[in-house]
C-alpha cells in the first residue's frame, strides 16, 4: 500500500504540472458538444485537489472499458496525455492482485472479481493459460482457432468498441458463433485462465451492505441494459462460477449488434454467492469465491440488495436474467417481475422463439396456424427452459381453442413431458411443482402402452408426436433409436429441436437427423449447424432456434416504450412478430428462423411490436421526450422509423472541431 501510494503521489504530481486549467484552456479546439474541455470536465479539475483521483479515473477507464467521454474527460486531454496516461496507470495498475483496502481506497470495489491473487498467481494463471492455448493447437479436443478467434475479437474490443462492433454487425452470421453459443461457452469454461481485463461488474457474497454504494463505482451515468448470471447453469455446462460472466458479455454484444443499444450504456453483471463446481473449488487460479453456493434466504438476500441497488442508481435499466439453475429462475422471476423491469431469457425469451418455431413447423405442413393445438409434442427436459416453452405452448393452444377454462385444460394434453427420471406422470413421488400441470394422468398412459419414468425413445414410439424438442442439456439424447421411432410420426413433417447448447450438448446433429429421416422434416438447433447436403440434389436446411431471435428486441422495445415492466402480452406480441416473420414461400422451404444475417431487422420489428403491445396494455411511459401520447399517434411506418432511429450504429463520433 505504501509503495501505492508513493506510485499515486508521483503520477499525480506528474500530472499537475501538466493538466492545468491554464493548460485546458489553452486548447485552440471545442469538443463534439462545443463545449471548452475545461468547462466540461470537472473532474479534470478534481485532479488538482485530490491525489487519488485521476488514479482512481483511469483504473476505472481501463477496467471498465469506458470511452473518455464519458468518463467526464475531455477527450482532448485524453489523446494529448495519452502517453503520460499510459505510462501513470501501468505504473501503478495491479489487476486482480488489487487489495480489498486498495479497491475500497481507489472505489474500485466490483470492478474486479472477489478473488484477491497473488502477483505469484496471476503469473500461473496466465501461463497456465498461454499453456492451454498450446495443447489446444496441437491436438486438443476443442476449436483451437474458434478460441484464437475470440482473443482476437476480443482484444480489438478492448482496444476500439466501434471497430469491433462494425466488424461483428457486418459479419454477424460469422461472428456471433464466436462471441455467443457455441464459443462462449468455451469462453466461459476457461475463464479464469482467458481473463485479461474486466468487462461488466461482481457483486459477491462477501459485498452485502456494499452494493448501493458499489454501484457508483460503474463510471457510466447511463446504463439501459443489464444481463445478469448468477452463473449456476452456463448454457449446458452446468454451475461455472464466476467465469458464467462471459455468457452476460455475449449476451450484451447481441444487444449492441442486434438491438443497436449504444454499448457505452451495457452492463454484464455477474452475482458470485460461490459455486458448487467442486472442480473450481480446489482450482486455486479460480477468480471467484471460493465456497460453496449461498442458498435460501441468504442468497435471496444478495440477489435484493443487487436489484435494489441497481435501480437506485439507474431506475430506468432492463435487467435481464440468464443461465440461473431452474430452482432460482422461476422463483426470482415470480419475486421482481411486477415490481422491476426485468424478464427471465431462459424461461421468457426461449418460449417465445420456441412458440413461433412450434407454429412454423405447422405452416410448413403446409397447414394454418391456427392448427397448432393438434400437434402432438414430445418435450425432453423439465427445466427452466422446457417449463417456459411448454407454459407458454399451452396457453398459446388454449388462446387458439377458446381462451377459456376448458380450452386451458384441454390444450395441456398435446404435451408428454420426459425429463431425466422418464416420463412424469402424476405417479411420479416428489415431483417438481413447476412441471406438475404437465404430469401425465397415469391410466391414460397406460392405455398408451406407457407408464411413469418411461424412455424417451419408449415415448417417442408409442405417442408419434408431430414434434420433438429437446432442451434437456444432454447431447446426443435424440439417439439413433429415437430418431428412428419418430419416423412413425404421424406428421407429414415432423419437427426436431435440438435445442441444447452448446453444439456438443445438442441433442441431435443436424446431419444425424436429416440422415435417418430424409429431408422432409423440419430441423432446428440452439447453437447453429450448416445445412446438410443430402446429395440427391436436396439440402437438409438447419434452422437456429435460440432466444437471440427475442431478447434484444424485447429489451429495446421495453426501453422505447419506457415500459414499467415487461408483460406477457408483450413477451407474446414479441413471439407472434417472429412467428410471422418468414414468409409462406420460405416456410415451405422449411426455413422457420431467418438467418442471422437478418437478425437487425428481425429485431426492429419484435421491438415495435413490443412498443405497441406496452402502449395498448397502459404500461409505456415514453422514452426521450417521446411521451406514451405521443408514441400512440405513431403510424406503423413512423414506429419503425422511431425505433430505427433510436438504433446506435458503429460509427466513429466527431471529437473535435476546428473553430473557424
Ligand atoms: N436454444 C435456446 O434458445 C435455449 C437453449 N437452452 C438450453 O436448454 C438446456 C436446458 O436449460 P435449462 O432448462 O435451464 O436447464 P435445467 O438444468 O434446468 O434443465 C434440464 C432438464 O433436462 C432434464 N434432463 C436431464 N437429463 C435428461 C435425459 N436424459 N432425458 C430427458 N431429460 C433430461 C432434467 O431433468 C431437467 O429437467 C441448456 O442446454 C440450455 O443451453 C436454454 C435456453 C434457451
Ligand atoms: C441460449 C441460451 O440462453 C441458453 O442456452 O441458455
Ligand atoms: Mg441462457
Amino acid at each position: 500500500m505504501a509503495m501505492l501510494l508513493k506510485h499515486v503521489r508521483a503520477s499525480s504530481s506528474l500530472l499537475k504540472q501538466h493538466v492545468t486549467r491554464a493548460h485546458l484552456l489553452s486548447r485552440p479546439f471545442t469538443t463534439t458538444e462545443g463545449h471548452r474541455p475545461s468547462i466540461v470536465h470537472k473532474r479534470s479539475l478534481d485532479i488538482l485537489h485530490d491525489p487519488c483521483a485521476y488514479e482512481k479515473m483511469l483504473c476505472k477507464c481501463l477496467l471498465s472499458q469506458m470511452s473518455p467521454n464519458k468518463m467526464k474527460i475531455s477527450a482532448a486531454t485524453l489523446f494529448n496525455h495519452d502517453n503520460l496516461i499510459k505510462s501513470s496507470v501501468i505504473l501503478f495498475f495491479q489487476g486482480t492482485a488489487f487489495s480489498m483496502t486498495e479497491r475500497d481506497r481507489l472505489d474500485l470495489r466490483g470492478l474486479l472479481p472477489p478473488n484477491v491473487m497473488s502477483p505469484d498467481l496471476q503469473i500461473e494463471r496466465f501461463m497456465v493459460d498461454l499453456k492451454r492455448l498450446e495443447v489446444q493447437a496441437r491436438d486438443g479436443p476443442s476449436d483451437p482457432y474458434a478460441l484464437a478467434k475470440w482473443r482476437i475479437l476480443n482484444r480489438l474490443h478492448d482496444r476500439n468498441e466501434t471497430m469491433y462492433y462494425k466488424v461483428l454487425i457486418a459479419k454477424i452470421e460469422e461472428y456471433a458463433p464466436i462471441v455467443y453459443t457455441p464459443t462462449v461457452g468455451l469462453v466461459c469454461q476457461n475463464y479464469s485462465g482467458l481473463f485479461r481485463r474486466p468487462r461488466g461488474m461482481y457483486f459477491s457474497a462477501e459485498d452485502r451492505g456494499e452494493m448501493m454504494s458499489m454501484v457508483y463505482n460503474w463510471p457510466a451515468e447511463q446504463v439501459d441494459m443489464i444481463v445478469v448470471t448468477d452463473g449456476s447453469r452456463i448454457l449446458g455446462l452446468g454451475d461455472l462460477g464466476v467465469q458464467g460472466i462471459g455468457i452476460a458479455i455475449g449476451k450484451l454484444d447481441l444487444y449492441v449488434a442486434a438491438a443497436g443499444i449504444n454499448p457505452q450504456r451495457v452492463l454484464p453483471v455477474m452475482i458470485d454467492v460461490g459455486t458448487n463446481n467442486e472442480k473450481l473449488l480446489e482450482d486455486p487460479l479460480y477468480l471467484g469465491l471460493q465456497q460453496h453456493r449461498l442458498d435460501g434466504d441468504d442468497y435471496l438476500a444478495v440477489v435484493d440488495e443487487f436489484m435494489e441497488a441497481v435501480f437506485t442508481r439507474w431506475p430506468n435499466v432492463i435487467v435481464q436474467f440468464e443461465d440461473f439453475q431452474s430452482k432460482w429462475a422461476f422463483k426470482l422471476l415470480q419475486r421482481y417481475r411486477s415490481t422491476y423491469r426485468m424478464f427471465n431469457d431462459d424461461v421468457q425469451g426461449t418460449a417465445g422463439v420456441a412458440i413461433a418455431g412450434l407454429l412454423g413447423a405447422v405452416r410448413a405442413q403446409g397447414r394454418p396456424m391456427i392448427d397448432f393445438p393438434k400437434q402432438k409434442i414430445v418435450v425432453a427436459g423439465a427445466g427452466s427452459a422446457g417449463i417456459g416453452v411448454l407454459n407458454a405452448a399451452r396457453k398459446t393452444m388454449a388462446r387458439m381453442l377458446g381462451n377459456n377454462e376448458v380450452a386451458f385444460e384441454s390444450a395441456k394434453s398435446q404435451f408428454w413431458v420426459v425429463d431425466a427420471k422418464g416420463l412424469i406422470s402424476e405417479g411420479r413421488e416428489n415431483i417438481d411443482p413447476d412441471a406438475l400441470p404437465f404430469a401425465r394422468n397415469l391410466k391414460e398412459i397406460e392405455r398408451q402402452g406407457l407408464r411413469e419414468g418411461a424412455s424417451l425413445e419408449e415415448v417417442v414410439k408409442q405417442v408419434k408426436p408431430d414434434v420433438l424438442l429437446g432442451l434437456s442439456a444432454v447431447g446426443g439424447l435424440f439417439s439413433k433409436e429415437v430418431l428412428e421411432a419418430l419416423k412413425d410420426s404421424t406428421s407429414t413433417r415432423p419437427a426436431i429441436f435440438a435445442m441444447s447448447n452448446p453444439t456438443k450438448n445438442a441433442e441431435c446433429t443436424a446431419e444425424e437427423a436429416f440422415s435417418i429421416l430424409g429431408d422432409n422434416i423440419i430441423f432446428a438447433s440452439g447453437s447453429p449447424f450448416s445445412n446438410v447436403d443430402l446429395g440427391n440434389g436436396h439440402i437438409g436446411h438447419c434452422n437456429q432456434g435460440n432466444n437471440m431471435y427475442l431478447f434484444p428486441g424485447i429489451g429495446l422495445g421495453t426501453l422505447l416504450s419506457g415500459a414499467r415492466i415487461i408483460s406477457d402480452g408483450m413477451l407474446q406480441a414479441a413471439a407472434e412478430r417472429l412467428a410471422t416473420y418468414m414468409s409462406e414461400e420460405e416456410v415451405l422451404k422449411g426455413i422457420i428462423f431467418p438467418s442471422t444475417s437478418r437478425i437487425r431487422d428481425i429485431t426492429e420489428k419484435v421491438a415495435a411490436a413490443v412498443i405497441k403491445e406496452a402502449l395498448e396494455e397502459d404500461l409505456a411511459e415514453g422514452y426521450h421526450g417521446m411521451d406514451a401520447r405521443e408514441l400512440k399517434k405513431l403510424s406503423e411506418d413512423e414506429l419503425a422509423e422511431f425505433v430505427k432511429n433510436n438504433m446506435w450504429n458503429p460509427e466513429y463520433p466527431t471529437l473535435v472541431y476546428k473553430k473557424e
